[in-house]
């Protein structure tokens, strides 16, 4: 792994947990605004979003809204088996949980509400780092490039589920060092703007 790549990481998860709780929940009420209208002209029925740790910014503002407007929230769980590999299961108030390896609470196992990645219309990416062109650096385990590596094409050229990541003003850099497996965003939500990286993000069909 890249030196350079590391040294990123290390220093933007530092700098977004040093976030005061104050800027913390100023950040998640503007984004979660943004979101909301980006998600009201693509008209998702299933979008997939994370339970926040280590300073992301705080999606439970914007999971109430979703439930609200009865948009289908599914979480990500560390497969069971497949190592490095994500599934995404229903999340409703009553759904149960299990804390993973990482410390990050994701639902109990439960093939029922198990939904496949395909299905999913939109999904809103946690991130330590993105540019200006959309490209996008995790916690480093590859898991959302795995998840997001073979999508579906719709028959309008876009890609299913499309890709928002979320995330601090603070954790844009000038430039990313990219690798072959990245899948860069189409689009990114902050909350002081809307990135819009694909000439053409389609409406969902
Ligand atoms: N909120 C949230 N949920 C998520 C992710 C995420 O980035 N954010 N993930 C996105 O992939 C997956 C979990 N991936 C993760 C990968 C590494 C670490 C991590 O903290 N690594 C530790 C070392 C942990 C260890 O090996 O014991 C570290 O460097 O601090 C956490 C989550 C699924 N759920
Ligand atoms: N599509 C893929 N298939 C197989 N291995 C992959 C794939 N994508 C990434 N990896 C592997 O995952 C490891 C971590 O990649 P990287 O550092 O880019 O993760 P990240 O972008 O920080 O994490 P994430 O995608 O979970 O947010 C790399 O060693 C890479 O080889």
């Amino acid at each position: 792994m890249s030196v350079d790549r590391q040294l990123i990481r290390k220093q933007i998860r530092q700098i977004r947990r040093a976030l005061s709780p104050e800027q913390q929940n100023l950040a998640e009420h503007q984004a979660t605004a943004h979101m909301l209208s980006v998600l009201n002209t693509l008209g998702p029925k299933r979008v997939a979003i994370y339970l926040s740790h280590d300073g992301e910014l705080n999606t439970n503002s914007l999971i109430a809204a979703l439930w609200q407007q009865n948009i289908e929230v599914v979480l990500p769980r560390l497969h069971p088996f497949s190592q490095g590999n994500l599934q995404f299961y229903h999340y409703h108030r009553e759904t149960p949980m299990v804390v993973n390896p990482y410390g990050i609470a994701e639902p109990k196992l439960d093939i029922q509400t198990l939904r496949s990645t395909d299905s999913i219309d939109v999904m809103i990416t946690p991130l330590v780092a993105f540019d200006h062109q959309g490209n996008r650096m995790g916690m480093g385990k590859g898991f959302y490039d795995r998840t997001l590596a073979h999508r579906r094409v719709s028959a309008k050229g876009g890609k299913t589920p499309l890709a928002i990541g979320f995330a601090h003003t603070c954790q844009q850099v000038p430039s990313l060092p990219c690798e072959a497996w990245d899948i860069p965003l189409e689009m990114l939500i902050t909350p002081e703007k809307i990135f819009d990286f694909s000439a053409c993000v389609q409406h969902i069909e």
